[in-house]
């Protein structure tokens, strides 16, 4: 069965045989079985999302490509319960094989505020393990997602809005906003994830200093960095601009994409799958001291009083 399926948005079309070889070829290189194997193969159906009033997932029929777009006003602040329907968006595009996502939001300025500062200041540590075990899934499958990513960046784009955006692989932005990692200004360490999708998108010398003082940037200047790749003027063009993007995929074997995706990002996420638990405790050990307690606090406070 796994040899049957035919890539039916290409002209590209391997025989039997080719793929019985490749397929070989991936699962002796990657030490994969055939059951994660067929993830990567050809997108071949669509669905419609169930509703979740978190994330609505819009699959369109006739490109195959699904707009997924963040609902949590006022901000698309990333709680637990949001990271949730965002694992499990990308667990159903995975399953039916779409031709590609792209990343939006429904908040009319802004993109997604980053990690939902209640979920930070003074956490329970139970709850908090689940938010950060959940928020690790959704990068592990946003950055290593089998299908072609875009993000429709409609507005500000701070720490992990920003960060939602580099997982992806192609960002196009609106203008007059600020994006950027600004964790270290809230006096927290960025995680190893979140460096990987960093150095993954601009020079490793931009990512240092980007990281290290915790930049936030303007449209224009996130586009000469390399932080995003365009600028569009609203939010509709935005998400033409990735489908175009995407669309460049039709003449691409997706096996050999997906693959050799797969094979430039492996590293990235085998490192933060083999320290999970570690990853948690570093962050969860910088969150708790009190001067960064009091520095969240004291920004939430700021936040509320503009
Ligand atoms: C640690 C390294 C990590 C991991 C990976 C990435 C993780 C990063 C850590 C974070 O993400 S920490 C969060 C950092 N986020 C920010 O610094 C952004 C803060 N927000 C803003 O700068 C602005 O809100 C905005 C530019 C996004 C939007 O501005 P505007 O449209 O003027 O809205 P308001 O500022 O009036 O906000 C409306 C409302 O929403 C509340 N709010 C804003 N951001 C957050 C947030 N991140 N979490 C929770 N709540 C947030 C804000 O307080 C307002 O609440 P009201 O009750 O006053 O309506």
């Amino acid at each position: 069965m796994l040899l049957t399926l035919f890539e039916s948005h290409t002209h590209f079309f391997l025989s039997m045989f080719q793929k019985m070889i490749l397929t070989k070829i991936i699962s002796n290189t990657l030490s994969l079985h055939k059951k994660q194997l067929i993830e990567w193969l050809p997108a071949v159906r669509y669905f419609s999302s169930p509703t979740n009033p978190l994330v609505n997932v819009d699959v369109n029929d006739k490109s195959g490509i699904a707009v997924v777009t963040m609902n949590r006003k006022p901000v698309n602040g990333l709680s637990l319960e949001l990271f949730e329907a965002m694992s499990k968006a990308l667990d159903d595009l995975e399953n039916n094989r779409i031709r590609g996502a792209i990343l939006t939001s429904s908040c009319p300025t802004v993109f997604s505020a980053g990690l939902d500062l209640n979920e930070l200041y003074q956490p329970d540590k139970k709850r908090f393990k689940a938010f950060w075990t959940t928020f690790q899934d959704v990068w592990l499958k946003l950055y290593g997602s089998s299908f072609p990513t875009a993000a429709a960046i409609n507005g500000h784009a701070p720490a992990g809005g920003c960060f939602l955006a580099i997982s992806c692989e192609y960002r196009v932005m609106c203008p007059d906003y600020k994006i950027g990692l600004n964790e270290t200004r809230l006096g927290i360490i960025a995680p190893i994830f979140l460096r990987a999708s960093m150095r993954n998108t601009v020079s490793n010398r931009e990512a240092e200093k980007a990281l290290t003082l915790g930049t936030l940037y303007s449209t224009e200047d996130a586009l000469k960095i390399g932080l995003i790749d365009e600028i569009a003027i609203y939010k509709v063009k935005a998400i033409e601009r990735c489908e175009n993007f995407l669309a460049q995929f039709n003449n691409v074997s997706s096996i050999a994409r997906s693959f050799t995706k797969r094979s430039l990002r492996q590293k990235d996420l085998e490192e933060l799958e083999n320290c999970r638990e570690e990853d948690f405790n570093i962050f969860w050990s910088n969150l708790i001291e009190p001067s960064v307690q009091k520095q969240i606090g004291d920004y939430m406070q700021s936040l509320k009083k503009k």
